[in-house]
C-alpha cells in the first residue's frame, strides 16, 4: 500500500465515528455501577467521535429539562472517600500539622495513583479502566515545545506546571518520612506515588472532576478549597459545548449527583454539557482542547503592548506619567485587556484614549471613558492604534505558527498540536477584528 493511499485512508477513518458500546471497559463500568445502585436515566452510548474524541451519543431524542445522568453519591470519589480509604490516615495525620493544607486535587490524585497500583484488588478498577491513559493538556508539552509558545500561552502554563511540581513536592516530603508498607505489594508509599503517575492523576482530576459542596460529603481533613472536587464515573464522559446549558446538583432525595439538560438533543447526536463559560485559552490550559470559531473567545493583551502601539502611532500625543499610571491602576484599567472578533475590550479602548490624551481634566476623562463619550475623531484615533496593535499581534502569531509547523513536521505531542490550532484560531480572530471600521470597533 503506497504512502498516499495510507494517508487518504487515515483521513477517511478520521471522519468516521466509532461505537464503543461493546468495549469491555464500558460493559464492566456499567455493570459495576449497576451493582452500586446506578440505573441509566436515558440511553447513552459511548462513541469515539471523529472531531471531539470519546463522548456520549443518545439513542433517542432528549427533551429540554430532562435529567440526562444521575449517579449515586456512593460512586463518587470525594475527599471524604479518600479519608476513609487505605491511605486516608496519611492525610488525617498531616492535616493542619505545620500549617499543612492539602488541596482536593492533590488528595484525589494521590488516591487515583494508589488505587491504580492495586490493579484487580481495587474496588474502583472498572472506573480506573475507563480513564484515558494520556492527556492533551499543556503539562504534556516538552520543554522544547514550550519554548516555541508565545507568552500569552506560556505564562498560564508555567503557573500550572509549578503548581503540579509544588503539590507533588509537598506530598513527596510527607511520604519520605513514612515507613508504612503496602499490604498488596509490600512497597513504601514513596515508591508507589511518583511524579509521572502524579502528572497523569492530576490531569485526570483537572479535566474530569466536578465541584461539590463540602456539606454534601463531609470530612475532617484540612482542605484549602472552599468547594471540593469530586470524580464522577460515567458522567465524566460528556464532552463540552458552548451551545448548551445544564443544571447540576443533587437529586431531590439527595442521594445522587445529577445533570439536567436545558438544551434538547436529537436522536443519534452527541450529548454535550457545558463545563463553564470558558475562553479557548482556558479550555486549552485546563482541558487540552479548543473550540474552533468560538464566538466567546478573546485574546489577552499586555499593557506594554498597548503602550508601545500608542507610542508608535502617536509619538507626540503619547503621555504616560506616574500620576496617569496611578489613575489607570486605581480604576483597574490596566487589567482585563483583550481583543475579540468584535474588537477591543472596554479597558483597552479606555487605556488607548487615556494614553494619548492630556491629563489636565481627569474628572472629565473619567466621565467620558465610562460613558464611551468619544468624538468621532477620537474614535478614529483609538481605532488606528487598535489596528496597529492587532496587526502586530497577528504577525507575532504568524511567525510563531510557522515555527510550530516546522516542529510539527518533525513530530510533536498532541498537546502541542492543540496549541498550534489555538494560535491559528487567534490569527483568524485578529483578521476578523482587523476588518472592522472605527464605528464597529
Ligand atoms: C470530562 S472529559 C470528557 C470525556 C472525554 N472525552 C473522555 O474520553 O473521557 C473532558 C475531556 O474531554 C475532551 N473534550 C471535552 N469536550 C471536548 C470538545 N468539545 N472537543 C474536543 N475534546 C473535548 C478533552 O480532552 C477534555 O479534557
Amino acid at each position: 500500500m503506497g504512502r498516499t493511499h495510507r494517508r487518504r485512508k487515515r483521513k477517511i477513518r478520521r471522519k468516521i465515528s466509532s461505537n464503543l458500546h461493546s468495549s469491555p471497559y464500558f460493559i464492566n463500568l456499567t455493570q459495576w455501577m449497576k451493582k452500586h445502585g446506578w440505573s441509566p436515566t436515558c440511553t447513552l452510548c459511548p462513541v469515539e467521535f471523529y472531531d471531539t474524541g470519546r463522548g456520549l451519543r443518545t439513542e433517542r431524542s432528549i427533551a429540554k429539562n430532562e435529567v440526562i445522568v444521575s449517579i449515586p453519591l456512593e460512586l463518587l470519589i470525594t475527599v471524604s472517600r479518600v479519608q476513609s480509604s487505605d491511605i486516608g490516615w496519611l492525610f488525617s495525620k498531616y492535616s493542619g500539622v505545620n500549617g499543612a493544607h492539602f488541596s482536593s486535587q492533590q488528595v484525589l490524585a494521590a488516591f487515583l495513583i494508589w488505587e491504580r497500583h492495586l490493579g484487580h484488588h481495587s474496588v474502583w478498577e472498572p472506573y480506573l479502566n475507563s480513564l484515558p491513559l494520556d492527556y492533551s493538556t499543556p503539562l504534556f508539552c516538552s520543554s522544547e515545545e514550550l519554548h516555541l509558545l508565545p507568552s500569552v500561552l506560556l505564562e498560564p502554563i508555567l503557573v500550572q506546571k509549578q503548581k503540579v511540581i509544588d503539590t507533588f513536592s509537598e506530598l513527596e516530603s510527607i511520604l519520605s518520612t513514612q515507613s508504612w508498607k503496602c499490604w498488596h505489594c509490600n512497597e513504601s508509599l514513596s515508591s508507589i506515588i511518583h511524579f509521572e503517575e502524579y502528572l497523569w492523576a492530576w490531569s485526570a482530576v483537572n479535566t474530569r472532576s466536578v465541584y461539590l459542596d463540602e456539606c454534601v460529603v463531609s470530612h475532617s481533613l484540612s482542605i484549602q478549597d472552599k468547594s471540593c472536587l469530586a470524580l464522577v464515573p460515567y458522567l465524566d464522559m460528556f464532552n463540552h459545548s458552548n451551545d448548551v446549558d445544564v443544571q447540576v446538583g443533587l437529586s431531590s432525595d439527595r442521594n445522587c449527583y445529577e445533570i439536567q439538560t436545558l438544551t434538547p438533543f436529537a436522536k443519534h447526536t452527541q450529548v454535550f454539557i457545558r463545563y463553564g463559560y470558558h475562553s479557548n485559552l482556558k479550555l486549552y490550559t485546563e482541558y487540552g482542547f479548543i473550540l474552533p470559531f468560538s464566538q466567546h473567545d478573546f485574546i489577552p493583551l499586555l499593557f506594554e503592548e498597548i503602550l508601545s502601539s500608542v507610542k508608535d502611532v502617536y509619538p507626540v500625543r503619547f503621555n504616560c506619567s506616574a500620576s496617569k499610571l496611578n489613575f489607570l491602576k486605581v480604576r483597574n484599567l490596566t487589567e482585563n485587556l483583550s481583543c475579540n472578533s468584535e474588537g477591543l475590550s472596554f479597558n483597552v479602548k479606555a487605556l488607548i484614549y487615556l494614553l494619548m490624551t492630556s491629563e489636565s481634566k481627569k474628572y472629565d476623562l473619567t466621565r467620558r471613558i465610562y460613558s464611551s463619550d468619544f468624538t468621532s475623531e477620537e474614535n478614529v484615533a483609538i481605532c488606528k492604534v487598535g489596528k496597529q496593535l492587532i496587526k502586530q499581534k497577528c504577525s507575532e502569531f504568524e511567525s510563531v505558527l510557522n515555527m510550530m509547523k516546522q516542529k510539527k513536521s518533525n513530530g510533536c505531542s498532541r498537546s502541542f498540536e492543540v496549541a498550534s490550532d489555538l494560535i491559528l484560531e487567534y490569527i483568524n480572530l485578529l483578521k476578523r477584528a482587523e476588518k472592522l471600521d472605527s464605528k464597529e470597533f
